[in-house]
């Protein structure tokens, strides 16, 4: 076996990179491997995912046996060695974990998450019971993906909600049933699709795939050109979609997670309703009054939400607009609501009935930090989450470290690293926080706008030092601000949110109180709406639909998602974090392109420099003393070929060999902990040889005596190598 240098160059883990501060080193890295095919990188146990957008041949049965209970750093990195990894560090220590998959739009969570749980099916503990719970749970992706995902300008199957799965396991291992959560589902989509974008599969699949008799009693043809809420994208047809199939592959995966005929009846019916409504047209007089006749449309959805009552809106004294705006909003409540009620039904199906003790794996596939699209209401929720999420990671990592060092009697250094607590709390701090601001503003009496929000911020955040606006702004920094817009320094960096609608109604507060009165009438979808036309942070707040009127004064938008973060970072701190970061290799969905300014972008918005500087700061690098030894041992005389004491005795010969200073480790009670040094970059990629000279000495007592010549000099060339 021949090692060459360059195979030495790369490293399977960023931690052991030197030059761990240098950006340029980190992305010369990523991209040697990305051009070699090795997608998979780690920074410690966080996986780093680079999308290849070409079929590789690393997702075979054989792949995923190779990688059954095998230690984590023994393989090439591989996302089923992390999906091993955290399976066995549940069962052995029996604890709950979550893998958190983010990345931007395209990068490849999805993917990620899917082949997370392929391997569980696979490699778990099987039976017929146990089998049904593994077909529902692989089986509620095609009909999320169907509800949920839509083709963009960025990727044809995008997620358009996030994503957090949780899946139970008794103490055997095997699995016993989930549990879904969603967030933000983007309703919008419904009623207005960017050139080039196209609505929810579902309204595809159920058009072109549905069958006659099934359309028939929807009232639908069989024309996706037909239905006006699929118009504005222009864009049914797309090479990489074959809706009909995918009809078949989501009735069928309805019948697996035991979806009744009533049921999916409703479900289609409602599907039905929204296409419906996008049809739906109004006659405006003179005077601007607007009729919306809703009854055809909400047949199926008044079966749902208020059963036998009868359902008519009229909208007056609007315009045209306004009926309009009020029928879109309507269709958009549908669908969240549908979509809520089609999460909750897969839960129930997914429902572990047993009450015996479970651990957990949760899955959580989220936006990364979002900085190119219209830095708006949604992309400020979206940056918050990744804000917290990175909290959370400080917390948990630091957590984690902490016990570790107590357990193994190492005392505890303080660690130097960005605390974002400070961002999260000028985000969402009780009555001072910019989403406190933006509630109170919505819902003081008087003439609210966007504008006005603005000025409540620069008031009270003004000595912020990670707020500005152009007012608050120097010179130098106003020129690439605009009055409309706010600037929060996330941990991540700079991100510019603008607060403004493009157009603004005047009086929006007041209207919407007419508004809301206006709908009171029917039963359980009540919700109140502003102007069709502003898009500003103040009408994306208040964009609400509550079951209860008494709701209404109380939450907005944002605060409602502040709460489901708080909640779901308590179900996150119970368990153990692992990670997987996805990049996206190009904006093109180019096979092997690797476009440098693009993934430097995201190793910036990800925060993975500010991870690689967490995961190395105190005594970062760890190993049992026997790992340690078994790997090292060539790099001593003493402890080469065998050791015969204590583990631990010869680990520390072998590190005061490799000269280490006494600063630079510590002896644990089970492992020996080290700094990351530049020794020890030498040290693992020694490893990396050493394990293929030992391989080679096997080779060479295997050898006939006059090949073993030959073979012992290639060995003295690795060692030359490694000194
Ligand atoms: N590991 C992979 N191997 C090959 N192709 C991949 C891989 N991961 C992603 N892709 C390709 O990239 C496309 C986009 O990936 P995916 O849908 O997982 O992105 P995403 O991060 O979930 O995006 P969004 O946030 O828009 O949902 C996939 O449809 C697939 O073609």
């Amino acid at each position: 076996m021949i090692v060459t240098l360059s195979e030495t160059l790369d490293f399977r883990d960023f931690v052991l990179l030197d030059a761990h501060n240098s950006e340029t080193a980190f992305l010369d890295n990523l991209k040697k491997r990305f051009t070699e095919d090795l997608i998979y990188t780690y920074i410690g146990t966080l996986l780093i995912s680079v999308n290849p957008y070409k079929e590789l041949d690393i997702y075979t049965k054989k792949q995923m046996d190779l990688y059954m209970g095998v230690n984590f750093f023994e393989l090439p990195p591989h996302i089923y060695a992390l999906a091993d990894n955290v399976y066995h560090t549940m069962l052995s220590e029996a604890n709950n974990n979550f893998i958190l998959i983010s990345g931007e739009s395209g990068a490849g969570k999805t993917e990620a998450s899917k082949k997370i749980l392929q391997y569980y099916a696979v490699s778990c503990p099987s039976s017929t019971l146990l089998d049904t719970v593994r077909d529902r749970m692989l089986m509620s992706n095609p009909v999320l993906e169907a509800f949920g995902n839509a083709k963009t300008m960025k990727n044809d199957n995008s997620s358009r909600f996030g994503k957090y799965m949780d899946i139970q396991f008794d103490c055997q291992g095997d699995a016993v049933g989930g549990h879904i959560l969603s967030y933000l589902l983007e309703k919008s989509r419904v009623v207005h699709q960017n050139h080039g974008e196209r609505n929810f599969h579902i309204f595809y699949q159920l058009v072109e795939g549905g069958e006659e008799d099934l359309l028939r009693h929807l009232g639908l043809e069989k024309d996706t050109k037909r239905y006006k809420s699929h118009s504005p994208g222009e864009c049914s047809n797309v090479s990489s979609i074959n809706d009909k199939n995918d009809w078949k592959t989501v009735k069928n995966a309805l019948s697996v997670i035991d979806f009744d005929a009533n049921d999916i009846e409703h479900l289609f019916g409602i599907i039905a309703s929204v296409l419906h409504l996008g049809n739906v047209h109004f006659d405006g007089d003179t005077k601007g009054y607007a009729t919306l006749n809703t009854n055809a449309a909400l047949r199926w959805v008044s079966k749902i939400e208020a059963k036998s009552e009868e359902v008519k809106l009229v909208l007056s004294p609007f315009t045209v607009d306004h009926a309009i705006y009020a029928r879109d909003a309507l269709a958009k409540a549908i669908y969240g609501r549908a979509f809520t009620w089609l999460v909750n039904r897969i839960n129930e199906s997914l429902e572990n009935k047993d009450s015996g003790r479970k651990t957990v794996i949760g899955l959580l596939d989220i936006y990364g930090f979002e900085v190119f699209s219209v830095n708006s209401f949604e992309q400020f929720c979206i940056n918050y989450c990744n804000e917290k999420l990175q909290q959370l990671f400080i917390q948990l990592t630091l957590k984690a470290e902490q016990e570790e060092y107590e357990a193994e009697g190492i005392g505890w250094e303080p660690v130097q690293f960005f605390n974002n607590k400070i961002i999260c709390d000028l985000v969402e701090e009780k009555h001072r926080g910019i989403i406190s601001v933006l509630d109170e503003e919505c819902m003081r009496p008087g003439d609210a706008t966007d504008l006005t929000f603005l000025d409540k911020l620069e008031e009270k955040m003004g000595n912020h030092p990670h707020f500005v606006t152009y007012k608050l702004a120097d010179k130098k920094t106003r020129k690439s601000l605009e009055r409309g817009d706010f600037r929060l320094l996330h941990y991540a960096g700079e991100v510019t949110y603008c607060v403004v609608g493009k157009r603004r109604r005047k009086n929006t507060s007041q209207m919407s109180v007419n508004l809301r009165n206006m709908f009171s009438g029917f039963q359980n979808l009540l919700f109140y709406m502003i102007y069709s036309f502003s898009i500003g942070f103040i009408d994306k707040n208040n964009d609400l639909l509550y079951k209860n009127i008494k709701d209404v004064s109380a939450l907005g938008v944002a605060t409602q998602f502040k709460n489901s973060l708080l909640r779901l970072t308590e179900i996150l701190t119970a368990k153990e974090a692992w990670y997987v970061r996805c990049l996206k290799s190009n904006d093109n969905k180019q096979p092997g392109k690797f476009d440098e300014v693009l993934v430097r972008h995201q190793v910036k918005y990800l925060g993975l420099m500010e991870h690689l500087r967490v995961r190395r700061a105190g005594f970062a690098y760890r190993r049992r003393y026997e790992v340690f030894l078994k790997r090292y041992k060539a790099l001593c005389p003493a402890t080469w070929p065998h050791w015969k004491g204590v583990p631990s005795d010869g680990v520390e010969k072998l590190v005061q060999h490799l000269g280490y200073q006494p600063d630079e480790y510590k002896m644990g009670k089970t492992k020996i902990f080290i700094r990351y040094a530049r020794t020890l970059f030498a040290t693992e990629d020694a490893f990396e040889i050493s394990t293929k000279i030992e391989t080679c000495w096997r080779g060479v007592q295997a050898r006939k005596e006059r090949d073993r010549r030959a073979w012992a000099v290639k060995i003295i060339k690795q060692l030359v190598i490694i000194s």
